[in-house]
């Protein structure tokens, strides 16, 4: 078995990029979960040792050259410097605790995981009211945030296709699903989904493909969270160790005002506490992290309020 996470092993590591997602702000979410914890006057952000990947948000005064892919050669440039970091931070035998932005950059994560566990066989548990599977092929956007799921599944997903993306986009792609070592870094039928409900039609396609399973709302609601996390993690019995993703987006657009792409019919905030506090005990576990929290569309810091709550306890979880 992998865990044995005291406090001095985790390294939070912050990634305060927001280029992959279509609303402006979520770079500025690590900081208030900061601002968040002392209001809360919790000691969270004095108890471990941190890292910070540095950015490319600048690019965006620039406006985009990739419809299909908006801002793909930032993005290439982030899901490349998030993987070494999280690689690094597992080299040193310490445990990534991650904090970004928009959720492009989870894809990232999954590069340096399997970067550094180049031979076990990696379980993803993405709760989020979104799939994030489009590809520059099939998003409706062009919103990279939508996609960091493809590129560690290398998928083009050419059955769904909608777009036509020119070759500069196709270049750059081909080089994302490349990054670390060439080829997929995940089985798509390693995948488990909580709370995802707002799909479009090719990414539904692809749950039903490979027989992706994901766990409703209501599903989280009738069996209760902690026997949700433990079939979630039943689920990914065959596989040698657990990634958990967390987009704040999961949780009800009631509560889930403060982040971009917010959903009715989510996750409530207890709920969403349990599943993570369940999930990260898996002594499988090997990387946990937090997205998507957007302060300029929040009031009186709420999300970050709520999504600190979370974040606190399920750290306290992992350390048991
Ligand atoms: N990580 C997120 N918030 N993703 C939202 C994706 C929304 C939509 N599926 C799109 O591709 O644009
Ligand atoms: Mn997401």
């Amino acid at each position: 078995m992998e865990k044995n996470i005291s406090e001095d092993r985790i390294r939070i590591i912050q990634v305060k990029s927001e280029i992959a997602a279509g609303t402006r702000g979520a770079s500025l979410g690590i900081d208030a979960l900061k601002i968040a914890s002392l209001d809360l006057n919790s000691d969270y952000f004095t108890r471990f040792d941190e890292e910070e990947v540095e950015t490319v948000n600048e690019i965006l005064f620039d406006g985009f050259e990739h419809p299909h892919a908006k801002f793909i050669d930032g993005v290439y440039t982030m899901e490349s410097r998030v993987s070494e970091m999280v690689k690094k931070v597992l080299d040193e035998d310490n445990f990534p605790l991650v904090l970004a932005g928009d959720h492009s950059t989870a894809a990232g994560t999954i590069m340096g995981i399997k970067n550094h566990y180049k031979n076990k066989r990696l379980g993803v548990i993405w709760i989020d009211a979104h799939a994030d599977l489009h590809t520059p092929y099939t998003t409706p956007s062009g919103n990279m945030h939508g996609m960091p799921l493809a590129m560690v599944g290398s998928l083009d997903n050419m059955d769904c296709r909608i777009n036509n993306p020119k070759k500069e986009t196709v270049e750059l792609w081909e080089k994302i699903k490349n990054i670390g070592f060439k080829g997929p870094k995940i089985d798509l039928s390693d995948i488990v989904f909580i709370s995802a409900r707002d799909l479009e039609e090719p990414e539904q396609f692809l749950l039903n493909k490979y027989s992706i399973k994901n766990f409703t709302t209501d599903e989280v609601r009738k069996l209760g969270a902690k026997e949700v996390a433990k079939q979630a993690l039943d689920r990914l019995d065959n596989c040698d160790i657990i990634y958990v993703s967390f987009d704040v987006d999961s949780m009800d657009s009631e509560i889930s005002v403060g982040t971009g792409t917010p959903v009715k019919n989510g996750l409530t905030a207890e709920e969403a506490k349990i599943l993570n506090c369940e999930l990260v005990k898996s002594p499988k576990l090997v990387g946990w992290e937090m997205v998507e929290v957007n302060p300029t569309l929040d009031t009186e810091n709420k999300m970050a309020e709520t999504a600190f709550e979370i974040l606190e306890e399920t750290t306290n979880s992992m350390l048991g």
